[in-house]
């Protein structure tokens, strides 16, 4: 195998998510079957340990892939070169917690995390941040890395868009891989707003073939927007393989490309579009081609739309106040 290898650094190497990542990541999973990758751990000090027994299992895998793995608590270390960055670490909520009350715990984990990514990462990096309230922790480092291009900083809202691709499969009795062009619009918290009027099911417009404005407000919505708290209800713990899931595919997905006439959910800097302010790290729905992704541009957004991307947006920008307020950016 002659490609350098690809330096992809984790944090919370040794949670949950870590712990349904990293041996995905090593196959080949995230950037390809054809990719050697380099693995950086960053942990607290007290679960380094942990960590060290998770390396020890990546190494009994053999993986033809891995080229290394290095275990450190220090972000400039972990950050050195990195290429592309997965930010777990992160306290997840428990039962009757909001992901926004996670903001002041979490906050401070991200402003030095994103100084460390300024002075220390790769030119080409990508940062995907999954620690919550994740598109606001996303806003956090990217503010602390001002020699960055803003557009290197992601949250993730994949999770939410293959929870929607399911919900609307069921409903439908069509395949997940016969839905195209959902889109994930907002917050990842209980206001994101899950938009079927775009997608369409087996080539046919789905909100036409649902034909069901209360199962769409009633059901689909919530149960989407609500279901990371009743996963934590159900297991006890928040999502870990499924969120996982989603954090490979974003990233596989910004990396090698969108399928020809489909589209997918990111959590990114808005340009303004779609009436999102300036900046606030929002999903929208994007195209990605050669490692770099697009806004999807000249949807119609429908009043029923309208209103609870607004609504969304709105509790984004009470994020940013507060964080502001906290001197986090
Ligand atoms: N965006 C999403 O769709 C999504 C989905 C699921 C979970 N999450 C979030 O992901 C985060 C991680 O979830 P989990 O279940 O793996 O939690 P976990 O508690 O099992 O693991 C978190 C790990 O992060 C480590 N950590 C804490 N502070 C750190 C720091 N400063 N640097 C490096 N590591 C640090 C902890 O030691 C722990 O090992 C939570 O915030 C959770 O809410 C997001
Ligand atoms: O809901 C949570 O706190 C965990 C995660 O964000 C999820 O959506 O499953």
């Amino acid at each position: 195998m002659t490609r350098t290898p690809v330096n992809v650094t984790v944090t919370g190497a040794a949670g949950q998510i870590g712990y349904a990542l990293l041996f995905r990541i090593a196959s080949g999973q995230l950037l390809g079957a054809d990719v050697p990758v380099k693995l950086r751990l960053l942990e607290i000090t007290p679960a380094l340990k942990a960590a060290e027994g998770t390396a020890m299992e990546l190494d009994d895998c053999a993986f033809p892939l891995l080229q290394g793995i290095d275990i450190t608590d220090d972000p400039n270390v972990a950050f050195d070169g990195a290429n592309v960055a997965l930010l777990v670490g992160a306290r997840p909520r428990t039962k009757g917690m909001e992901r926004g009350d996670l903001l002041e715990a979490n906050g401070g984990i991200f402003k030095p995390q994103g100084k460390a990514i300024n002075d220390h990462a790769a030119d080409d990096i990508k940062v995907l941040v999954v620690g919550n309230p994740a598109n606001t922790n996303a806003l956090i480092a990217q503010a602390a890395a001002p020699d960055v291009p803003a557009e290197r900083f992601t949250a993730m809202t994949r999770l939410d868009h293959n929870r929607a691709l399911t919900q609307l499969s069921k409903k439908t009795g069509v395949a997940v891989s016969e839905i195209k062009r959902l889109t994930i619009w907002g917050n990842h918290s209980a206001t994101q707003y899950p938009d079927i009027f775009h997608a369409t099911v087996a080539g046919k417009n789905a909100a036409e073939v649902v034909n069901d404005e209360k199962w769409l407000a009633e059901d689909f919505i919530p149960t989407v927007a609500k279901r990371g708290a009743a996963i934590i209800e159900a297991r006890g713990a928040s999502s870990a393989a499924s969120a996982a899931n989603a954090a490979i595919d974003h990233v596989h997905t910004w990396v090698n490309g969108t399928a020809e006439g489909d589209w997918t959910s990111m959590g990114i800097p808005s340009d303004g579009s779609y009436g999102v302010p300036e900046g606030l790290i929002s999903s929208f729905p994007v195209t990605c081609k050669d490692g770099k992704y697009e806004i999807v541009q000249g949807l119609d957004i429908n009043e029923f739309s309208r209103t609870r991307i607004d609504a969304s947006v709105k509790e984004l920008q009470d994020e940013r106040e507060a964080v502001r307020g906290l001197g986090l950016i």
